[in-house]
């Protein structure tokens, strides 16, 4: 379980950053997943001194358990420009990192078991239209030619075909690029918490880590299901939750797809190591605290949906980000929550597990039942309309949030990695970020939510 290669990065994988602390840099990111790697990377290359400050390991979360998908397909609207950029940075990266991704161009296929199910796929088609996005609505024997469910297997109404979208190795990919960042001259450390960020005169003055301070005037929060902790200590309050998903991967079968699909109950990925990443999508687990208390009614008014795809735990594993005793409050000289718990590595729902393998062996008969090689769940960082904060926050100049990717910011990391560098930087980003912004939960605007995957 704690190999890069076979398994998503835990508390047991070796460290491979250790980069000392530096006395000071233009930009301190906290948090070394997906989102803040990319940062620090373009910050650098954008001629800014960048320093990642990692709790855990790189990648150890979200980062390295998500379905490794880089999909356009069905994307909110106002992430559709930035993740088409990724798309296109995807590529970049691969062959930056000496093809060290897993990057591939082959697909993602929004199936549908019935006709209902296709008309409200189809909407999705005019958003996808409106970006010149390389999409289009199949037919039964279209999906049936690029599906191959063999005699018996599952026949689908139709689908939304996305040949552009792509896929990547999550646990090779996060890490890779953070190896190239390096070698650019981002300095990387993990295992080495940001305890409190250091504000004077309404300024952000630096980072107190585990390790000793470090002077900048603009800090990064890219700390997934932590973020929300590390605000709070500093006052900052943002209605971000963590749900429990559960992953399995099968042992290598045939090809019946090289790219990503899922239908009304299961999703699959075709895995550079010839088995697939399968997902059952009966819901996700609410591992409930004082912020889910604290957030419900920010959550009830506009998440009912998605509210019914939750199953409630009535508490976390200690030491959890929202876990009944987890302290809230904390100075720089005192061991916080984030040194107790390095990496969240929740125990996977077997029920879930089972129920993503008898569902891929219901739609692939020929190939037999898989055989489960791995399993693994992951803490996503989640908020209430579904779309990612990604802003400087007002009230401190110089603090710049990314968190809240809610469950498909692997893909769209390299695109809103460029962004966050360039706001930081001072630059126009290229892209409308306003559905993104710090105060949408407190202007009084009405909240509309994302589409959830
Ligand atoms: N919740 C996973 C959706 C797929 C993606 O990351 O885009």
């Amino acid at each position: 379980m704690s190999s890069h290669s076979a398994a998503p990065i835990s508390a047991s994988t070796a460290i491979q950053f250790s980069d000392p602390i530096p006395a000071e840099v233009d930009v301190v990111v906290i948090g070394g997943g997906v989102i803040g790697i990319l940062t620090a990377l373009y910050l650098n290359r954008l001629g800014l001194s960048a320093y990642v400050v990692e709790k855990g390991r790189v990648a150890g979360e979200q980062s390295s358990r998500n379905w490794g998908w880089i999909r356009q397909l069905g994307r909110d609207e106002a992430e559709l420009p930035v993740m088409m950029e990724s798309s296109r940075l995807w590529q970049q990266l691969d062959a930056d990192t000496g093809k060290r991704t897993g990057f591939r161009r082959s697909g993602i296929l929004y199936l549908a078991s019935t006709q209902k199910e296709l008309d409200k796929q189809e909407k999705w088609l005019e958003i996808g239209k409106r970006h010149q996005l390389d999409v289009t609505l199949l037919d039964a024997a279209s999906v049936a030619t690029r599906v191959g469910t063999g005699s018996g297997g599952r026949r689908w109404a139709g689908g939304l075909w996305s040949p552009g979208d792509g896929r990547a190795e999550p646990w090779l990919a996060v890490p890779a690029i953070a190896r190239l960042a390096q070698s650019e001259g981002v300095g990387i450390r993990e295992s080495s918490a940001a305890r409190t960020i250091e504000m004077a005169a309404g300024k952000v003055s630096g980072v107190h880590t585990e390790h000793g301070f470090i002077a900048a005037s603009q800090v990064i929060v890219a700390g997934g299901a932590w973020s929300s902790l590390l605000l709070k200590n500093l006052g900052i309050s943002i209605p971000q939750l963590t749900v429990r998903s559960t992953v399995a991967q099968t042992a290598p079968m045939a090809e019946v797809f090289a790219g990503s699909a899922h239908d009304e109950e299961l999703a699959f990925r075709r895995r550079e190591d010839g088995g697939y990443t399968i997902t059952s999508l009966d819901g996700h687990d609410l591992l409930i605290g004082p912020d889910a208390f604290r957030h419900l009614p920010r959550w009830l008014s506009v998440a009912m949906k998605s509210l019914g795809d939750t199953r409630f735990r009535p508490y976390a594993p200690k030491h959890y980000p929202d876990a009944w005793g987890t302290a809230r409050q904390w100075s720089p000289n005192e061991q916080t929550p984030f040194e107790r718990c390095r990496v969240l590595e929740p125990v996977p729902d077997q029920r879930c597990i089972e129920r993503a393998r008898q569902g891929f062996a219901l739609r692939f008969p020929e190939l037999g039942a898989p055989h489960i090689l791995n399993a693994w769940a992951g803490m996503i960082d989640a908020m209430p309309d579904v779309v990612p904060v990604v802003d400087r926050v007002p009230s401190c100049e110089g603090l710049i949030v990314a968190t809240g990717m809610s469950g498909h910011g692997f893909g769209i990391g390299p695109g809103f990695g460029k962004a966050i560098a360039n706001l930081a930087a001072g630059h126009e980003t290229g892209h409308d970020l306003t559905r993104f912004r710090f105060s949408r939960f407190t202007d009084g605007s009405r909240l509309v939510p994302g589409p959830s995957l």
